[in-house]
Formats: C-alpha cells, structure tokens, sequence
C-alpha cells in the first residue's frame, strides 16, 4: 500500500488537436478507495496509462510515495491496472489464469499455489478453480479478472470501467464485492467510470471528476478551502 500523486501531469496524443490530460494535480492517500468518474474520452484511461507506465505524460510527473516514478518502466513500478474479464485465457483453468503471471515473474509452485488459493477465496473461487472461464457466469469471469491483478500483491491496483459487461444485478453485486475486498485488503485503489450510479455507490458521494481532460478533485474533510 502506498501513496500515489500527480503533479501537474499534462498529456497530448500525437497529432491531437486537444490535449488529453492539462494540469493534473491529484493525491490519493496510501490504502484509500479512489473514485475518478468522467464521461467518455474525458481522459479516465489516459490518466491511469500514465500512472502505470503504459504511457508517457508529455509534461509534469507522478510519485508512488516520495519516489518520483515519471520514467520507471511499467513492470517495476508496482501498480496493476486489472484487465477486463475478455482477457481471461480461454483453454486455461481459472487456476492456472490466476497463477499465470506468477509463474511468469518466476515465482515457486507452492508460493503461486499459495497466492492462488488466497485469492479464490477473497473472491470467492475456490468452487472453480479447475473450470476453465466459458463455464463460468460472467460475474465470475470478471473476479477471475480481477484476481489476476490481485495475485501480484500490488501496492496500487487500477480499475478501469471493471463492470461495464454486467447486467445490473451483476454489476451491483461484484461491485459490492470489490469495495468489500479493498476495504479489506487496504489497497490504494483508482477506479475509473463513467457511470454515475457506480461513482456515488462507490464514493459516498465524494469523487475526483474528470472532463476534457481537468479534473476537479473534492476538498478533504479538515482541508481548507483555498
Ligand atoms: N492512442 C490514442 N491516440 C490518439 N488519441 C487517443 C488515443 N487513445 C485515446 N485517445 C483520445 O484521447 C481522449 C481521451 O481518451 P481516454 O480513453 O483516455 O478517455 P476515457 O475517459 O477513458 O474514455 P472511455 O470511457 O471512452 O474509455 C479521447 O478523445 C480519445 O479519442
């Protein structure tokens, strides 16, 4: 767990007429629960491809802890952007989906099997662990998802639009199921959307608000106001 701030980070694609993200300026707590809601192209994903090193800012910097990470390449930095549940390996078990990585970093059996397990059961997938992804229900498909960022332990873990493919009685439940875990598990956590049902479920109605690329971040209780 680890804090993570943006510093008057500024981006533009090449070409672009508009830039994508001006004068970002963001801090978000060490194991807090992060919500960044704006419409669509607003920046959301750019903003958390620039965190986890996937894209370069074209100005300004960004900190994991007091560690400016600005130009650490993207496996090193410690912060997992999930992906969505499309991602899965279609002949792999929802076992060796969740050890993948694992054994990719390196790591022993017994320490993946460790992680493996630990993980089912905060997700509630130890029942399938030997079924591969088209078995299961696309509620489960998208914990496997999920599970797969969380198996690597990362300080900082990035959910970009996780629900969009649910139905709503999905949707709420693993949404529900997400706050739950990270509530536990004290992860510093972003989660991007653009729906605003999902924001204020997940904010308590406190959100950073993205639009064409500014965003606008709520005062902190015993903040003073500028
Ligand atoms: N690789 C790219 N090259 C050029 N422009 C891009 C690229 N990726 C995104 N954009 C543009 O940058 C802007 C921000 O896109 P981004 O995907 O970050 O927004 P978003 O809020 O995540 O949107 P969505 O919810 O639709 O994913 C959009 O205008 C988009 O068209």
């Amino acid at each position: 767990m680890a804090s993570v701030s943006f510093v008057d980070v500024q981006h533009s694609y090449p070409h672009a007429i508009r830039p994508t993200l001006v004068d970002i300026d963001w801090t978000i707590r060490a194991g807090e629960f992060a919500v960044l809601y704006g419409p669509p192209g607003s920046g959301k994903s750019t903003l958390l491809r620039v965190l986890a090193g996937l894209e370069a800012p074209t100005g300004g910097a960004v900190f994991r802890g007091d560690l400016d990470i600005t130009r650490m390449p993207a496996p090193d930095r410690d912060i997992v952007m999930a992906l969505d549940s499309y991602a899965l390996y279609p002949h792999l078990s929802v076992a060796d989906n969740l050890g993948f990585v694992l054994r990719l970093a390196g790591l022993s059996s017994e320490e993946i099997e460790q992680r493996v397990a630990q993980a089912a059961e905060q997700l509630e997938l130890t029942e399938v662990l030997a079924s591969a992804p088209a078995a299961l229900t696309s509620a489960q498909r998208h914990r496997v998802a999920l599970g797969r960022a969380l198996v690597r332990r990362p300080s900082v873990l990035l959910l970009d639009e996780p629900l969009n493919q649910l139905g709503e009685e999905d949707h709420e439940q693993v949404r529900e199921q997400i706050r739950t875990l990270q509530a536990a598990l004290r992860i510093t956590t972003i989660y991007a959307t653009s729906s605003q049902d999902d924001a204020q479920a997940l904010s308590g109605g406190t959100m950073a608000v993205l639009d064409k690329g500014r965003l606008t971040v709520p005062v902190r209780e015993g903040t003073a106001a500028p």
